[in-house]
């Protein structure tokens, strides 16, 4: 993505089912739980950059001895300083106990994090500050061991405030500006309650029944309870991605399937998904079961997941994000005139990377049709030279744009910005032929169109093509998102400021204010839920207008060639990833009633020129 969105979380969860002992005779490390976390963390590494936490419980622990530690970090390393602290902590016993690895029930009670029960999380904020208090995992403490409690996720809540009120707290100042701390509130307000029905035992099923049902979101949360039991789980309608797999020795569950073939070794189909409104729970003498929590509701599985966010080493996610590719060929084809010879084809790096691979297959299986037509059409009219000639012509592919990944840091505010915002990409020379080649470039999604304008374009206008066609994955992105990814802001979207520049183009400035006026009526009313009146300001126009608009608004006016714009439709994305339907930043159809509110709230705030998110 050219634009710097990362925007998302990411959860590892681990549950030793064997004693320490175990793990150093069967894999030679007590370690074991502990690097297997770590590495489960590094391969969603792709996840949160904001900060990481992990947070561990231990069993059968004496009273009084504790049993649940906590640990985060924002250093631009996280993961990486986090399990340097544990390895340090290790390093500092065996100054004096160079032996210790040998007692695995030594090392449990003198090492903090070496506990049965793991959690690890990668933030990035769609709530609150994105400093480390804002960062997961949360716990709350209490003097009753069942009534502790460590919670993260990948998620966002459209209706924090409201939540808080549920349970009658009244929340501080930092508390009301998270929406883990209020769905921790709630999930505890609910163990409490279970925990004295059942003391020292709650019912987490029946904790997780009474607290989901009033959440309004997107979510993939995992928890860790003081007594041993844990668990994750997953919104009814599937927005977050959930997976886990189990076997005798470990229960494991994160956010991306191939986080976890990769680090614990095992096959496609022995990681299993987490459906939408399930939980799996898992009990403190390391049994388990998956239970339906919330009725499933239609799926509408983030699409953005297989477009961008998670890892495209993936096996179905490489697949989908290769046919996304693919699925452009004919409008680019149609766009460049069918004209392969001048056309050379390339990417954004790195993530538009295996849609481009499937852009380019679609070019080359074009190419070997036309080829097989012509010389089928030369009857026996061919030679050695001829034949050669035709057999050897190639789709042109280029590595053309180059990411200089450290020049952001340095880029100030002042008036040379701009001069050195255009370095952020750089281009490779002596590729295209002026005047002649076109460009096509592919980008996975365009958000705010800035880095484009500011620096792509700019850069490869360096190159003199005679067009340069940028080509997106992902759908025009028209509504914000209020699930777990941090784009909410309207104003922001290149689509939006498109339909807004058409609207002002064509003198309907009064469907603005009328927009507006409707939206503080229903906002006086309490009926923001009920319809997304954004809809209205992209309605008078065609998604083709809408893309020439994004074309001129990211055209730097020095530029003297055509830049055009080819954005996936919605169908195909659907037919590319036909799992993954969630698409209410490409249509407006939000699946929970906070949806709207959200969007409409989105707009008010554009009007009235606050830079505030809409939840
Ligand atoms: N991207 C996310 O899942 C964010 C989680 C949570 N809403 C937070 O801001 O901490």
């Amino acid at each position: 993505m050219s634009d710097a969105i990362k925007h998302e979380c990411g959860l590892a969860f681990i549950r030793l089912r064997k004693p320490f002992s175990y793990y150093q005779q069967q894999y030679g490390s007590v370690m074991y739980g502990l690097n297997k976390l770590y590495l489960l963390m590094e391969k969603q590494h792709n996840r949160g950059q904001d900060g990481a936490g992990i947070a561990s419980v231990k069993l059968n622990v004496e009273p009084g001895y504790p049993f649940l530690h906590r640990m985060r970090s924002i250093e631009t390393r996280a993961i990486a300083d986090l399990f340097s602290q544990v390895g340090e902590e290790i390093a500092d016993l065996e100054k004096y106990q160079p032996d210790i690895r040998n007692h695995p029930g030594l090392l449990k009670g003198h090492v903090r994090f070496l506990g049965e029960l793991l959690l690890g999380h990668l933030r990035y904020g769609t709530q609150g500050k994105n400093n480390v208090e804002f960062c997961h995992p949360f716990i709350k403490r209490h003097t009753i061991q069942s009534r502790n409690l460590a919670l993260a996720g990948n998620f966002n809540l459209v209706n924090t405030e409201e939540l808080f009120g549920l349970v009658n707290i009244d929340p501080g100042v930092f508390q009301r500006q998270s929406d883990l701390a209020a769905m921790m509130e709630v999930v505890h307000h609910f163990l409490v309650m279970e925990d004295e029905l059942t003391p020292g035992n709650p019912d987490l099923a029946t904790v997780l029944r009474k607290s989901a049902k009033l959440f309004d979101g997107g979510y993939h949360i995992g928890g860790l309870v003081g007594n041993g039991d844990s668990f994750v789980m997953r919104d009814a309608h599937g927005i977050r991605p959930s997976y886990y797999y189990i076997s005798d020795d470990v229960i494991v569950a994160a956010s991306e399937r191939a986080a976890i073939r990769t680090s614990f070794n095992v096959g496609e189909n022995e990681v299993k998904e987490l459906m939408p409104g399930q939980a799996l729970i898992v009990k403190s003498d390391g049994s388990y079961a998956v239970e339906q929590i919330l009725e499933p509701q239609e799926r509408r599985a983030c699409s953005f997941e297989r477009i961008y966010f998670s890892r495209g080493n993936d096996e179905k996610i490489y697949r989908e994000r290769s046919q996304l590719g693919y699925n452009l060929r004919d409008r680019v084809l149609k766009s460049i005139d069918y004209n392969l010879k001048n056309t050379i084809f390339s990417f954004i790096p790195n993530t538009a990377e295996v849609a481009f691979y499937g852009m380019v297959k679609g070019m080359e299986d074009y190419m070997n049709q036309i080829k097989i037509q012509r010389i089928l059409s030369w009857g026996n009219d061919f030679d050695e030279e001829k034949l050669t000639e035709m057999i050897n012509r190639k789709i042109r592919m280029e590595k053309i744009a180059i990411k200089d990944v450290k020049m952001r840091t340095f880029i100030t505010e002042d008036s040379s910005r701009n001069e050195m915002v255009q370095h952020v990409y750089d281009i490779t020379y002596g590729t295209v032929v002026p005047g002649q080649d076109t460009l096509v470039v592919i980008d996975d999604s365009i958000v705010r169109g800035t880095t484009l304008k500011e620096s792509i374009v700019r850069m490869l206008a360096r190159l003199k093509p005679k067009k340069i066609i940028v080509v997106s994955s992902a759908p025009q992105i028209r509504y914000p998102d209020c699930y777990g990814i941090d784009m909410s802001k309207l104003g922001d979207f290149i689509a939006f400021r498109a339909a807004i520049a058409l609207i002002k183009e064509r003198g309907m400035d009064d469907l603005l204010s009328r927009l507006q006026a409707e939206c503080r009526e229903l906002a006086r009313m309490g009926q923001l839920h009920t319809k997304n009146l954004v809809k209205e300001i992209y309605h008078p126009f065609s998604a083709e207008e809408i893309a020439a608009k994004v074309a001129e608004l990211i055209t730097p006016s020095d530029i003297d060639f055509e830049v055009e714009v080819i954005f996936q439709t919605i169908e195909s994305l659907h037919s590319a990833c036909p799992t993954n339907t969630g698409d209410w930043y490409f249509t407006g159809n939000y699946p929970t009633p906070g949806g709207n509110r959200v969007v409409n709230q989105a707009f008010l705030n554009y009007m009235e020129g606050k830079n505030e998110r809409g939840y």
